[in-house]
């Protein structure tokens, strides 16, 4: 690895991964290494795979075959898994998968009760966070009140809360309208080179894939670099 190169965050190595009992087979031996402060844009049509390479990189999913290394940890143990999920990564979905009872501050500071961070601690993160996303003023409301950009600056804080090392996004601006979608993608794209965070974005969006630093495609159950 060369000085001016960040460390590898994640890593897949001839990934194979298919559903219904091999019939369907979605990523033929996919390879991937996504570097700390790299935005890496899985690009391609509906259906193509995307969703299922982020699901296998944050263990949301198993691999039929191949290898996965993220932080240092492999997602297809348990213990891995949590460990995982409880410190190093953070997700936008594209249904930002929000409690809708409850406020954004809540909403919020729901990773923090995996790292026994102090409440005052917490409380001052969200606040940053929310402020830097815009949403401050929205702390105290209800997510079901909220309008969609909203919710998916809702979604970033939650995700950033713990200061993830990686980033899985699954087509977070997928649900706004383009002028919404282009700030919510500025903002993630701000706050994660900030925070120096490797970000795989999943996107159908020729004009999201190309702000990022690389563009995977992601076509035939494989990968190619655009
Ligand atoms: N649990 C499952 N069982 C059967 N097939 C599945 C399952 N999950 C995904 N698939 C299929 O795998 C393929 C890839 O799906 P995936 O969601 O990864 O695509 P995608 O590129 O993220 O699509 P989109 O942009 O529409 O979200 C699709 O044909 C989908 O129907």
């Amino acid at each position: 690895m060369s000085e001016s190169r960040g460390e590898v965050i994640a890593m897949a190595r001839e990934v194979v991964k298919s559903y219904d009992k091999g019939r369907i087979t979605v990523l033929r031996g996919v390879s991937l290494e996504v570097r700390a402060g790299e935005l890496v844009s899985l690009w391609g049509a509906s259906g193509s795979g995307k969703s299922t390479l982020l699901h296998l990189l944050g263990g949301l999913d198993l691999p039929d075959s191949g290898d996965l290394k993220v932080c240092g940890l492999d997602p297809r143990l348990e213990a891995d898994r949590l460990e995982l999920r409880r410190r190093h990564l953070g997700y936008v979905f594209q249904l930002h998968n929000l409690i809708p009872d409850l406020t954004v501050e809540e909403n919020v500071r729901v990773p923090a009760l995996a790292v026994g961070r102090s409440p005052k601690e917490t409380a001052a993160r969200v606040r940053q966070l929310a402020e830097e996303v815009g949403i401050a003023h929205r702390l105290d409301h209800r997510i079901q009140d909220l309008s969609g950009g909203e919710r998916q600056r809702t979604a970033i804080c939650r995700a950033l809360l713990n200061a993830p090392r990686l980033l899985l996004a699954d087509e977070p601006t997928g649900s706004l309208d383009e002028q919404t979608g282009e700030t919510v993608f500025g903002l993630l794209k701000t706050l994660a080179e900030r925070e120096k965070i490797a970000v795989v974005l999943a996107t159908h969006e020729r004009r999201f894939a190309e702000q990022c630093h690389r563009i995977v495609r992601v076509r035939n159950g494989l990968l190619s670099e655009v």
